[in-house]
C-alpha cells in the first residue's frame, strides 16, 4: 500500500538532513505507529506523502502509484489528517466538505458526509462555521475531511493533540472501526498509550532516520527481560539500607517501598540478597512493561 525506498530530505535554505534514506514498506490494512520526539522528521515524512513537500532523493509509492509520475492518483489513494489546522474558517462544515468533495470531483456524497460526521459527534455542527468550532471539533473536522474521497490509506499527524481524553476515546473507537472496516494507517502520536492501544506495528524514527520498525508485541517482548520491581516494606526507609542492591539502580517511593530494575532472572537472586538482610518486605508488584519504557530507552540509547 505504500512503499518507501531510499527517502532522503534536505530542506534547501537551511540544508538540515530532516529524512535520512527511510525505508519502509506498509502493506495494507496495517495499522501503524509513527513515533519520535520533536523534530524527528515525522511531518516532514507525512508532508512529503501528501505532496506538500518535495523530496530529495527516492521513491514513494502509494497503491502501487509513483507519488511524482502518479500524481492524482496517489492523492486519490491517500488521506492525511494534517498536524496544523489551517482551513478556511469563513465556511461552515458543510461548505468545507463540499469543497473538498469538489477537489475530487465528487458530488451526490451526502450521504456518507453524513456518515462520517456522525460517527465524530459532529452531525449537528453542519450548519456551523468553521471558525465556531472547538478545537477538539476543528481536529475532527480534519479527519472527516480526509476521507471525504474514501482513501485508502489514512494518515494522521496528530490527530489527538489537545484533545480530552472522552473525546479521544471517540477517536480511537473510529480509527479502530475504520481499521476493521480494512482502512491502512499510518497514526503519529505523542501520547505512547495511544499507539500502544491501537497500532500493531511501531515505527521509531529519530533524527530523521528509522530506528525501530517492528511489531508492537515483538518490541513489548523483546524488552520485558527487564523488569521494574517495587518491594514494599513495613517500615521507613533508607536509601542507604540498599547500598548493597546498586548495580540495580534502588529509588525509594513514598517512604517504606523501594523500585528496583532488575532482570527477571535476577529477581530470586534479588529477594535472597534482601532476606539475607533480615529486612521484612510485605508485598511484591512487578510493573509490567508498557511501550513507552521501551520507546524511551529506543531513543536514549
Ligand atoms: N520548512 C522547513 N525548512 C527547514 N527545516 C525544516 C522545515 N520543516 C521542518 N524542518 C526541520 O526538519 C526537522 C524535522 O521536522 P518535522 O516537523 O518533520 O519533525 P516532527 O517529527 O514532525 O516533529 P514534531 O513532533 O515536533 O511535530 C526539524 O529539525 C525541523 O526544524
Amino acid at each position: 500500500m505504500l512503499k518507501i525506498s531510499n527517502l532522503s530530505k534536505t530542506y534547501v535554505k537551511t540544508k538540515h538532513e530532516a529524512l535520512k534514506d527511510i525505508n519502509l514498506h506498509i502493506t495494507k490494512g496495517e495499522f501503524t505507529a509513527l513515533l519520535g520526539q520533536n523534530g524527528a522528521g515525522k511531518t516532514s515524512l507525512i508532508n512529503i506523502l501528501g505532496g506538500n513537500v518535495k523530496k530529495t532523493h527516492g521513491e514513494v509509492e502509494i497503491g502501487g502509484y509513483d507519488l511524482e509520475r502518479n500524481e492524482l492518483e496517489t492523492k486519490k489513494m491517500i488521506g492525511i489528517v494534517p498536524q496544523e489546522i489551517s482551513y478556511d474558517f469563513a465556511f461552515t462544515v458543510d461548505e468545507i466538505l463540499k469543497k473538498q468533495s469538489g477537489y475530487f470531483g465528487l458530488k451526490n456524497n451526502n450521504e456518507y458526509i453524513d456518515s462520517l460526521l456522525e460517527s465524530l459527534g459532529l452531525k449537528d455542527k453542519k450548519k456551523a462555521y468553521g471558525r465556531e468550532l472547538s478545537g477538539g471539533m476543528k481536529r475532527r473536522l480534519l479527519i472527516v475531511k480526509a476521507l471525504v474521497h474514501k482513501p485508502q490509506i489514512l494518515i494522521l499527524d496528530e490527530p489527538t493533540a489537545g484533545v480530552d481524553i472522552e473525546l479521544r476515546q471517540t477517536m480511537y473507537e473510529f480509527l479502530q472501526s475504520l481499521h476493521k472496516n480494512g482502512m491502512t494507517i499510518v497514526l503519529t502520536t505523542h501520547y505512547i498509550e495511544e499507539a500502544e492501544k491501537l497500532c500493531k506495528r511501531v515505527i521509531v524514527i529519530k533524527d530523521g532516520a528509522i530506528i525501530a520498525d517492528e511489531p508492537k508485541d515483538k518490541l513489548l517482548k523483546d524488552f520485558s527481560n527487564e523488569i521494574e520491581v517495587e518491594i514494599l516494606f513495613d517500615s521507613k526507609l533508607n536509601i542507604t539500607d540498599f547500598d548493597f542492591l546498586r548495580e540495580y539502580s534502588p529509588k525509594i517511593k513514598e517512604e517504606s517501598n523501594v523500585v528496583l530494575k532488575i532482570f527477571k532472572n535476577d529477581l530470586t537472586k534479588v529477594l535472597e540478597m534482601i532476606m539475607a538482610k533480615e529486612m521484612n518486605f510485605i508485598d511484591l508488584n512487578i510493573k509490567k512493561q508498557k511501550l513507552e519504557d521501551v520507546y524511551l530507552h529506543l531513543i536514549r540509547r
